[in-house]
């Protein structure tokens, strides 16, 4: 659905070039949804604006619903629905017919437009709302319409650019669920960027890392993860004695990369496994069998910071809106 190679995008500021976008290479297949995860800068934006003929690349070539980016930006426009960070709908009209212009721009009949409207807003909760006007819409219904509006001309790829800014986490929740829906029951590919690293965490298959213009890591939340330094497990036990035993017995399980002794209290044990989940049973059999009570356990999952914070050093929380 997306292939790119080389992109790049400079800009000029101030009489000195500034690298946006660094020659990346992204594929993305139909019916994905994948998120751009970056900082601030990053050129997560400048990506999605050249993909969706916005903005021209300074060089490379992209294709986008099968058709290249330079040469036939209106193949691409048809192909595919774009919702940024503004709002896409008007001002003084009310919400249904907003949707049924929208669709009209696109060269749909009038009852053409009408159907597809109705479907959308039923698709997106809307429909209790349609002669409403634009101006008097929830920030969430407001998101949803632009969604709607990004959808009127039934294209298979959607961008969304921070889709869920400026939502109370309630809104944010819905407009997530309609999003997934829109993925599972429509099979529409979607591509979207996010500074919640908790949203593109629960909600992306497949996660690209923008640094600094380029793509650092490609894979699922769970992949990305799991190439951090593995699940830490935590336990506590009665005494340093037991401590040092506990290390040294769990330290021996198949998937435990390493175990220590919290130098500070002693009794705390960390351990480094590959996935937490699947080694719990294990630990808990070993510890038995070696006569040891554990206290309390806790498994600690990396986040998508932890994975961020690997990979460069930095946190992305500082930039988390
Ligand atoms: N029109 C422009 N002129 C000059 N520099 C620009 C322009 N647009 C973007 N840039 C620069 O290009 C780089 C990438 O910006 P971009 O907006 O793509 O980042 P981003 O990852 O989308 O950031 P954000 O999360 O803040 O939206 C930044 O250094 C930015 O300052």
């Amino acid at each position: 659905m997306i292939h790119t190679r080389e992109l790049t995008r400079n800009f000029r500021a101030n009489g000195e070039t500034v690298p946006a976008v660094r020659g990346v290479d992204i594929d993305v297949d139909a019916g994905e949804l994948v998120s751009f995860l970056g900082p601030n800068g990053a050129g997560k934006s400048t990506t999605i604006r050249m993909l969706t003929t916005l903005l021209l690349p300074t060089s490379g070539r992209a294709l986008v619903a099968g058709h290249d980016v330079v040469t036939e930006p209106r193949a691409v426009r048809r192909g595919i629905g774009y919702v940024g960070q503004g709002n896409s709908a008007g001002e003084d009209q009310r919400v249904g017919e907003e949707l049924v212009t929208q669709g009209r721009c696109y060269g749909m009949s009038a009852s053409e437009a009408r159907s597809r409207a109705g479907d959308l807003l039923d698709m997106l909760e809307l429909s209790s709302v349609a002669k409403r006007n634009v101006t008097k819409l929830s920030g969430g219904q407001r998101r949803r319409l632009d969604i709607a509006m990004g959808l009127i001309h039934r294209p298979a790829l959607l961008f969304l650019d921070e889709p869920s800014t400026g939502l109370d986490p309630h809104s944010r929740a819905n407009l997530w669920e309609h999003i997934q829906r829109l993925r599972r029951d429509e099979g529409t590919t979607i591509v979207l960027t996010t500074h919640y690293l908790d949203e593109a965490d629960a909600v992306s298959q497949r996660l690209l890392v923008v640094d600094h213009g380029t793509v650092i890591a490609d894979g699922s939340p769970d992949e990305l993860k799991e190439r951090v330094d593995g699940d830490q497990i935590s336990l506590t036990t009665g005494t340093p004695d037991a401590a040092q035993h506990a290390a040294k017995v769990a330290g021996g399980m198949p998937g435990t990369r390493r175990a220590e002794v919290d130098s500070h209290d002693e009794t705390t044990v960390r351990l480094r496994v590959d996935r937490g989940d699947k080694a719990l049973p294990e630990l808990l059999r070993t510890l038995d069998t070696a006569g040891i009570e554990p206290g309390t356990i806790q498994v600690h999952r990396p986040t998508l910071d932890d994975v961020f914070l690997s990979l460069t050093g930095r946190s992305l929380r500082e930039n988390a809106a």
